[in-house]
């Protein structure tokens, strides 16, 4: 057969993910060709994602390539794949996770700062949120840029401290001093790899159906599923992780937040899993019940 056209952005993350397919795909005697995509969301640095007002900014530049045929797949990560996916593309396998959770990092000179006096830049909503249910006086900044332009940023301007993904320090290997943060919960999907294709191209289907990592997808099923249920199309401060524990069964974690962490609706479970129920929207619903409707609304009218 051919090589495999694997479609990436160039980001050293994105192209670390790339390899990972890669060396799936070559165990399975697949040749592969990494296909570097200079995605969108990469060119403006000068706003936050939120504030752009599109979903999939990272994934649209690799969806146009991948149904133009100028890759098989796309690899992305998952968390920043949007929960509806454009015609006749699907997610068609996920890599295990491995590292799910948020990590604090501090600049050099604030290393002996309490948490609650740290200044701390972060463009996510969720981690602005999170952050301010336990420290409601804390000063934020806006940060953009890949894991190591954030580091830069971080020594060069007067803020203490950032959170990044766990799993991103350790892809790429970086010798940085973290802390974890029992405060926070992952935003859906975060830590996971997950390949694209076209869902009429049944080969791709075929082979990577070989690579796909069973429990991981049914961990991030629900948590997008709870994602997508919540949203309905707007971006709200929502963390979300599923795992399955030793009897076989899935916990969940969900949390809702206002904005200013002020407001949060959380929700903690565990369950038998079975393909026909879909769990993800099940939690869901409970928390719009729970005054998430109302919580979601007025999320809304401030973004
Ligand atoms: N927000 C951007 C983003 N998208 C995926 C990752 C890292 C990999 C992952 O968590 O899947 C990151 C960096 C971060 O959140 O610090």
């Amino acid at each position: 057969m051919r090589s495999i056209k694997i479609g990436t952005r160039n980001s050293p993350l994105a192209m670390w993910q790339a390899r990972e397919v890669a060396r799936n795909l070559q165990n399975l005697n697949y040749t592969t060709d990494i296909v570097p995509v200079l995605a969108t969301g990469d060119k403006n640095l000068t706003q936050p994602l939120y504030k752009l007002g599109i979903t999939g900014i990272f994934t649209k530049d690799l969806d146009l390539a991948l149904l133009n045929n100028e890759i098989d797949i796309a690899v992305h990560s998952l968390k920043d794949i949007p929960t509806e996916l454009p015609e006749n593309i699907e997610i068609i396998a996920v890599l295990e996770r491995d590292y799910p959770q948020d990590v604090l990092v501090r600049k050099k000179d604030a290393q002996n700062l309490e948490l609650h006096d740290l200044k701390i830049a972060t463009s996510s909503l969720r981690r602005r949120a999170f952050w301010c249910k336990e420290f409601p006086d804390t000063q934020f900044s806006d940060i953009r840029g890949n894991v190591q332009t954030r580091l830069n940023k971080l020594e060069e301007n007067d803020f203490d401290a950032t959170m990044f993904s766990l799993a991103a320090i350790e892809r790429m290997g970086l010798d940085v001093h973290y802390e974890h943060l029992p405060i926070m919960i992952s935003a859906p999907a975060q830590g996971v790899v997950a390949i694209c294709g076209r869902s009429d191209n049944a080969e791709m289907k075929e082979i990577f159906s070989h690579i796909n990592h069973k429990p991981t997808q049914i961990c991030v099923e629900i948590e997008r599923n709870f994602l997508n249920t919540l949203e309905g199309g707007c971006t709200a401060p929502i963390g979300a992780f599923a795992e399955i524990n030793e009897r076989n069964e899935v916990r969940f974690i969900g949390r809702l937040c206002s904005l200013d962490g002020k407001n949060c609706i959380e929700t903690d479970e565990i369950f038998e899993w079975n393909e026909h129920e879909n769990f993800g929207k099940t939690l869901a619903q409970k928390v719009l019940e729970n005054g998430g409707r109302e919580l979601m609304h007025q999320i809304k009218s401030e973004i």
